[in-house]
Formats: structure tokens, sequence, C-alpha cells
């Protein structure tokens, strides 16, 4: 009896001692086993759902569908109480983990099976115990056994309101961590729809896209059609990113001749090639620790491709002239308004480096593909108007927008800007935008006509008078050139504003500078 009190105080400490369900569980099977000669004995776990039993030594077959009578778990747990089972009757249930158990333990006589429980009844889990001598009684009925048993459930219910408290505690924080992630995401497309305009579906999930975009360090490949807002997108991701207080340097391959944009890039050492007479810094190193924005990729020469696509792979390069490397950690931002699948298709463009560029590709629909966003944007462009100029219209009536609404927009916002601004001009301040004033057509005239007029009004420094014009495609160009030295000249050399004034894409213009020559000076 002595012997036996002993015995028991020891079992009851080491179940007391384990911190874990699994643990626990080994350790009773263990105890079992050794205290009461049983050959093999098994716990099976009920999950909290109450439809499957696992039993953990069995591995990926210690899986047990309650509902699946297939196996004599499932009535056991139906029925409620103990049951014994002979190796005859086991041989007659095909269940695959069943019969996994029955020959991992040596295909025994007789089967305990027994359901443990909690205090407020809950099932708990099922004990298999496996014999060749099926004297259960003499088991079942001992004070030791039933005492054990009954310290095994009040230990596993205690085990399960711990883990029950960690897993809560772990899906609170989640939760936690996941409203904290929604709301600074939200906030940050908030702040982006200041400069973003506009509340079309497309626009608000291409907002939340820029956002997810700027936490990643992954290249974006931002396409759309010309004047669409892929230079706002690119701005965008840089702001929201944390390389924020690092440089956003942008690059217009469209504008830079083919043969500086490789110097312009990698930069130079002094006497690199004839004219080098100082070393420079590219843009590239200029890029380190902020965003390389790299705007019409496509106008990119193939040549130059392969460079890039080596230095993506490495951040690595080597400037013009030079013996050593650099390196520089920039984020790479790259836009295009033309179909680079078909650049591909023509041999253009390397297939590879789309790949590179476009880890995260974003695209922007052209203005008449998101009508939502028109009333938005005249606003945002009369605010900004009126901002600049001191005053302007109220806003716009309803008829100048439904005019608006059944435009194409050919140039996307950047057309609607000049539209806008346009009309700014000619409505009263205070008062709201006509119709009239929306100069829809006016914007793409013929441009023959449109040169032929201008040119017989008035007279242009460099341009012949229309009477002594012997060559109409020259004159044109001409004029053409004069035009937009003009226009460099009143804006200080600046492109942007120059390409704005003019209701042509920035790359346009750099096309047009480059063709006849004119520079910024
Ligand atoms: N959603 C928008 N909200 C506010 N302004 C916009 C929006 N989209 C474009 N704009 C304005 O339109 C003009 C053209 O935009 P942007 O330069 O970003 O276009 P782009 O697609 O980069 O043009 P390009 O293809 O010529 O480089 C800019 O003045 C810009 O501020």
């Amino acid at each position: 009896m002595q012997m036996e009190l002993h015995t028991g105080i020891d079992l009851a400490v080491e179940l007391l001692r384990q911190d874990n369900l699994p643990t626990l569980l080994k350790v009773a099977s263990r105890q079992l086993e050794n205290t009461f000669g049983i050959s093999r004995c098994w716990t099976l776990e009920l999950d909290l759902s109450g439809r499957t039993l696992h039993c953990a030594a069995l591995g990926d077959q210690g899986e047990f569908d309650c509902g699946d009578f297939s196996h004599p778990f499932a009535h056991l747990l139906q029925q409620g109480k103990p049951r014994e089972l002979s190796r005859a009757a086991s041989y007659r249930l095909d269940h695959e983990g069943f019969q996994a158990m029955v020959e991992a333990s040596n295909r025994p006589r007789s089967f305990w099976l027994e359901p443990i429980k909690g205090e407020d009844g809950r099932t708990l889990g099922i004990l298999v115990l496996c014999n060749e001598e099926p004297e259960w009684e003499g088991i079942t009925a001992q004070p030791l056994y039933r005492g054990l048993l009954t310290l095994l459930s009040h230990q596993w219910v205690s085990q399960l309101r711990t883990s029950d408290q960690v897993w809560q505690r772990r899906m609170l924080k989640r939760s936690l961590d996941h409203l904290h992630d929604a709301e600074a995401v939200r906030q940050r497309c908030e702040q982006l729809a200041n400069t973003l305009v506009g509340s079309s579906a497309a626009m608000t999930d291409l907002r939340a896209q820029i956002v997810r975009a700027a936490g990643s360090q992954l290249s974006v490949l931002v396409q759309g059609e010309t004047g669409c807002g892929k230079d706002l997108v690119a701005q965008g991701i840089h702001r929201f990113s944390d390389r924020a207080a690092g440089p956003l340097v942008v690059v217009n391959c469209a504008a830079i001749p083919d043969s500086l944009l490789e110097s312009e890039l990698f930069g130079h050492t002094k006497g690199a090639f004839s004219g080098a007479d100082r070393a420079k810094e590219g843009l590239l190193a200029q890029a380190d620790g902020g965003t390389l924005f790299l705007d019409e990729i496509g106008d990119m020469p193939m040549a130059l491709q392969s460079k890039l696509l080596r230095v993506l792979e490495s951040r690595r390069f080597r400037p013009l002239g030079a013996q050593q490397e650099q390196h520089s950690d920039f984020r790479l931002v790259a836009a295009t308004h033309q179909p680079l699948s078909s650049c591909i298709e023509e041999g253009r463009f390397r297939r590879d480096l789309f790949y590179r560029l476009s880890q995260f590709p974003l695209r922007v629909l052209p203005l008449r593909e998101r009508p939502q966003d028109l009333e938005p944007l005249c606003r945002h462009f009369i605010r900004e108007y009126t901002a600049r100029e001191g005053g302007g219209p109220m806003g716009i009536s309803s008829h100048a927008l439904s005019m608006l609404t059944g435009y194409s927009f050919p140039g996307n916002a950047r057309e609607l800007r000049n539209i806008v601004e346009f009309a700014c001009l000619q409505t009263p301040v205070g008062d709201d935008i006509q119709p009239e004033v929306l100069r829809l057509d006016d914007l793409f005239p013929d441009q023959e006509t449109c040169i032929a007029s201008d040119f017989q009004a008035q007279m242009v420094p460099g341009v012949p008078q229309a009477e002594d014009v012997d060559d109409l495609r020259a004159a044109a160009q001409a004029f053409e050139a004069a035009i937009i030295r003009e226009r460099l000249r009143q804006y200080g050399g600046n492109r942007a504003q120059a390409a704005e004034s003019l209701g042509l894409p920035k790359r346009t213009l750099a096309h047009k500078c480059l063709k006849y020559q004119v520079t910024e000076a």
C-alpha cells in the first residue's frame, strides 16, 4: 500500500511537471504502459472544432475524421463510454489510419478504448490501450489507474486553457498589427490622393498599389499612355518608401541623345573620351540611397539595355574610362508609354530586362476609361490655377463637365490640364467654367493649317515670309523650331514647363529639340 502511494505520488509529480500538451500526453502514455504492463498506449487529441482526432505519434496517418465510422473512435465519441475491441473486430475495420495504429501496436489481441473527459463533461480525446491479455477490468478498476486518468484530464484542460490564452493573445496581436497596417496604408492613400487625384475605382486601386510598391524594394514598371500621370506615380513611390529622405533621380531616356545616355547614367573619368575634360559622377551613383526613375525606358538603345540589366543584377557598374567598379544602392522605377510587349516582339526591347523591370508592374488607365476622375481632376487643376494666379473660377458647370465626358483625351490628364487652364483664363473670377470656353478640338488641329495661318499672321525671326516659301515642309519645321526656341527662352530652359505650355508630352518636345538642334540656352 505504502509502495503504491509512493508510485502514485511520483507519477503525479511527473505529470504535473509537464508544461505543454504534447509532452503531457507522451508522458501519460509511457506511465500507463510501464505501471500497468500495457504493451502500447496511444493518446488521441480532439481538435477545437470537435471534428478530428489527432494522434501525433502516428504522423500523417494520425488524423481521424469523427464523422467517419470506418474507425472505432467515431463510435466511441458518439457513445461516450469505454469499450473493448478484439483483434478479430479490428481486422474488419478498413480505415487506413486505424490499421496503421494496429500495425504499429504489433496487432495485439485486445484494445481498450476510453474517452477522456474534462470536469465539465467536454471530451478532450481518447486513450487507446493495447494488450495481449484482455484483462481490462483488472486494470481499469484500480484506484491508481482512475487517479492517473483524473489527473491527466485535469492537466489536459489546464494546458488547453494556457495554449488557448497564448493563441488568443497571438491572434489579438496579429489582428492589431493588421489593423495598424491597414490604417497606415489608408492614411498614405489619402495623402497620395492630394497629388494623384481621382475618385474612380481604378485610381483608388492604383494609389493602394503605389503604397504597397513603396513598402517593397522591388523594381516597378509603370505603363500608360502619354500624360496619364506616370511621373506622379514614380514620385508617389519614392515619397512613401523608406528612401524618401534620399534622392529621386529622374532620367528621361528619350530626351538624352543615345550617344550621351551611357555617360550620363554611368558617369565618366577625366579623359574617358574626347571632350571629357573632367570626371563626372553618373546618375546611377547620384541615386545611391534613393530612387532612380528611368522615364521613357522604351526609348533606351539596345546596347545600353544590356548594360542596365547587368547593373540591376548587382547594383554595380563601371563609369566610362574607370578601372574600378562602383556600387549604388538605388530602387528602380521605370516608365513608358510604349507597349513594351510589341517592342519585345519587334526586337527593340530585351525580354529579360522587361522581366527585371516589372517585378511590380503598375498600369495607369487612360483618362477616357475613368470618366469619374474628370470632375475631381478639373477641380484640382482649377485650385492649382487659382493658387498660382491669385484668383480664378469657382468651379465647372455640369454642362461643361458633360461636354468633357464625351471627349476622348488623347493627351490624357495633361491635355485636360491645358483645357482647364485655358478655360480658367476665359472665365471671370468666381464664375463656373462654361462649355463655350472649353477648347476641345482646337488642341489637336491639323498641324499644317495651324502653322500656315499663324505663319501668315506674323513675322517670326528665322522663318521666311509666306510669299517666299518654296519648301512648305522646311518652312513649317523652321516655324516649329522658332516657337520651341522662343517658348524655352520664356520658361528659362525648363523643358517640362515649355512642353506643358505647348500641349506636348515632354518626350515629343525632347525629340523636336534634338531634331531641330534647339538648346535650352
Ligand atoms: N491623377 C492626376 N492627378 C493630378 N494631376 C495629374 C494626374 N495625372 C496627371 N496629372 C497631371 O498631368 C500632367 C502629366 O502628368 P505626368 O507627367 O505624370 O504624365 P506622364 O504619364 O508621366 O506623361 P509622359 O508620358 O509624357 O511622361 C502633369 O501636369 C500632372 O500633374
